[in-house]
Formats: C-alpha cells, structure tokens, sequence
C-alpha cells in the first residue's frame, strides 16, 4: 500500500502539499445513513487551523471544508466520502533557500535521500498541514463512532516541562494551549512564550482517550488495537512516542501492583489502558503521546547544502513554536480513524 492510504475497512487516502492548490481526503468505507454535520467537521478543521493564537504558527488559512461526494440531504450514502480545502496563503518566496538546504530536525533530508526530487514550498507532503485532512476524515470517523456510543478527547498534558496537576476536560477548550489545567496554561504560554523569544521551541505531551469503546475491538495478533494505535499516532509529524495506560510506569512496578484486578462490577484499576491482548477490554482507552519540539526555529544551526557542503541555517517563514496544541484535535482524528475501522473489521469477526 502507498504511504497516502490508512486503514482497512475504513480506508482514508489524503493528497495536497502545504503550498500547492488545496489539500483533500477520500474515505472509501463509511457506512450508508450516518448524518454528516458539516459543521462538526468544520469545528475540529477550526481547532487545528493555522493561525488560531499568538503560540500558533501566523500562517493564515481559512480551511473551509467542501464535501464533494459521498453525502446526500446530509446522511452518508455508502459511496466514496471526498473533501477538500483550499490553500489561500501560500507564500512560497519565503522558502527559496530551503531548496538548498536541509533543515535540521525536518523531513527535507530523508525525502530528498529517497525521492531525490522535493518540493521545499515549507515541509511540502510533510509539512503539518497535511494533517488537515486527517482531521476531517477523522471528524467523519467521530460521526460513526458516535452512533455506537463511542467519543475520543485529548488535551495537552505537558509542554515545555510544565505539567497540568489537575485535569478538568470543560476548560480545554477554553485555553489556547488545550490544558486541562488553567493555571498550569499560563504557565504553558509563558514556557511557549519564553522558547520563542530565544528563537527557539518547545515540546510536550498529548493525553488521549476514548470513551464507550465495547470488549472486543482489535484483531489478535498484528494488527492489535494498541498496534494500530501505534502506527496511527506515530505518523503524526513530530511526534516521537506513544505509551498505552501506564506505559513506562508499568516496568517500574510488580505484576500485583500492575494487574487490574477483574471485579464483578468491572476492573478495579485501568493499569492496562483499557487494552488486553491488544483487544479493547470495555474499560476506557488511555494512552499518551509524547512530541519534539518544532524543528523549524529561528536559531543558527549547523547543516549541509544540496552538495554536502557545510554552512548555517536560521530558519523563517511561519512555524508553530510548540505542535502540541494544534496536535491534539490531530490525534483525536487519528484515534477516531483507528477505532472506526476496528469498528467495522469486529463485524466480521463472528456470527
Ligand atoms: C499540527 C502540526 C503542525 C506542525 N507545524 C510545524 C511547523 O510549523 N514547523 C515545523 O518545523 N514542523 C511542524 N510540524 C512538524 C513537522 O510536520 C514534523 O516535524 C516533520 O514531519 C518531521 O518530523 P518527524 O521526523 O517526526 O516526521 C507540525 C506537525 C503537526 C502535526
Ligand atoms: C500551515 C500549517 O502549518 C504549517 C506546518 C509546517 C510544518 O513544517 O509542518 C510549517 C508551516 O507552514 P509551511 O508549510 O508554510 O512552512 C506551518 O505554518 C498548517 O498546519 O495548516
């Protein structure tokens, strides 16, 4: 399978650069008569958009989403889902001496050492805008979920070594940082901030769950559920690790202290991320994300030209100081895409 496609049954293909025309999605899978609201899908594009807030990247997109297909008087009709967005401040000018340079940290090396042709218009294919379109299938992938009870959320849990002590999800939205804590948000910002002014970036963590999720869901062996969450969040730009339930903590404890003791009622504990055998297990799923700081930052670094020849890069252009808060409604849509296609695959699995 090429590198644009994921999933299975609930199969997505996206296309588009960051400067091209446009940028789209194909969802082939989504089952007839599930009610398309354009304007849900319309609402996550918004919470990922470039621009959004002074600790996002100044690049400004409307991201106004068009379904070309697949939806009639609103309800899915069982056919091709497509969408598409337009590109509309595109500044490709400000990018000319990437085409001779490699930006430590970003994609140009590795796609220039494969491909040996790349399109240096910002990151391209790698650029994060590619993630649009994931966004908008997995909004899609929410609107299935959601007619079997299933919901996903994420927020920011750490970013620039600040942590959130406490998590109430009805502030997340309420902050530019997507912290589930608002006194650790400001301190956040001001982390953000901080890294910024050193012409420099930060990093963080993204905390996921999903909600509603019935025992059963992913296959038993390769394509186990905490796999394919993996692969799933792991192809984000930018992001470097994923840790399910208690994750690096697990190794640190005994097995009676990690096992989740299985009650009439339901599990005592959800050690485990709500994953056993790489099927869900009824209990809700949680795992964590954790992502680099931005690549491209306004600091001198060493590099090499086209030729391999030594020089200094100080990259400009529109960058987001910190991916972390644009990144979380990304790895809802992720996860969303992940379960709806398990989803689908589990109605096969027995009579
Ligand atoms: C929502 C989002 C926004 C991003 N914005 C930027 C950015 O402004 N500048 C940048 O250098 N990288 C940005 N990235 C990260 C790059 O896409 C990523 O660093 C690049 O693909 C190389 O990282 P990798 O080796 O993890 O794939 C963004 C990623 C996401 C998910
Ligand atoms: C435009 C978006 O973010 C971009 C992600 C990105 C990157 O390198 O990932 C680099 C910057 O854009 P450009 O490709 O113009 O250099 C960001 O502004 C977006 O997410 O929609």
């Amino acid at each position: 399978m090429s590198g644009n496609t994921f999933g299975e049954l609930f199969r997505v293909t996206t296309f588009g650069e960051s400067h091209g025309p446009g940028l789209g999605v194909i969802i082939d899978g989504v089952p007839a008569g599930v009610k398309i609201d354009e304007a849900l899908i319309q609402r996550d594009l918004d919470r990922r958009r470039p621009g959004q807030s002074k600790v996002s990247t100044m690049r400004k997109e409307p991201d106004r989403v068009e379904i070309l297909s697949g939806v009639f008087e609103g309800v899915s009709t069982g056919t091709s889902l497509a969408m598409v967005i337009r590109n509309t401040d595109q500044r490709s000018q400000d990018y000319g001496r990437l085409a001779e340079l490699f930006r430590p940290g970003h994609a140009d090396l590795g796609f220039f050492k494969k491909y040996g042709v790349r399109d240096y218009r910002g990151g391209g294919r790698s650029s994060g805008r590619e993630t649009s379109m994931r966004v908008a299938a997995g909004a899609v992938a929410k609107m299935v979920l959601a007619t079997m009870g299933v919901s996903v959320r994420a927020c920011s849990m750490m970013i620039g070594g600040v942590y959130a002590e406490t998590v109430d999800w009805s502030v997340v939205e309420e902050n530019i940082v997507r912290s589930p804590d608002l006194a650790a948000a400001e301190k956040m910002v001001a982390a953000i901030r901080a890294a910024q002014a050193d012409r420099d970036s930060v990093g963080g963590i993204i905390c996921c769950e999903a909600h509603g999720v019935p025992a059963g869901w992913g296959e038993p062996v390769f394509d186990k559920l905490d796999a394919l969450l993996a692969h799933a969040i792991l192809s984000i730009g930018g992001i470097k690790g994923i840790e399910i339930g208690a994750g690096f903590e697990a190794p640190k404890k005994r097995g009676s202290e990690n096992n989740d003791s299985i009650l009439p009622s339901g599990f005592a504990s959800n050690h485990a991320g709500g994953i056993l055998g790489g099927i869900s297990n009824g209990d809700v799923i949680t795992f964590r994300a954790a992502m680099k700081p931005t690549s491209s930052i306004a600091k001198k670094q060493h590099t090499i030209d086209k030729e391999g020849n030594a020089t200094e890069i100080e990259v400009l252009g529109r960058h987001d100081p910190c991916l972390v808060p644009r990144a979380v409604p990304v790895v809802e849509a992720m996860t969303a895409l992940v379960l709806a296609d398990l989803a689908l695959r589990n109605r096969a699995a027995r009579i």
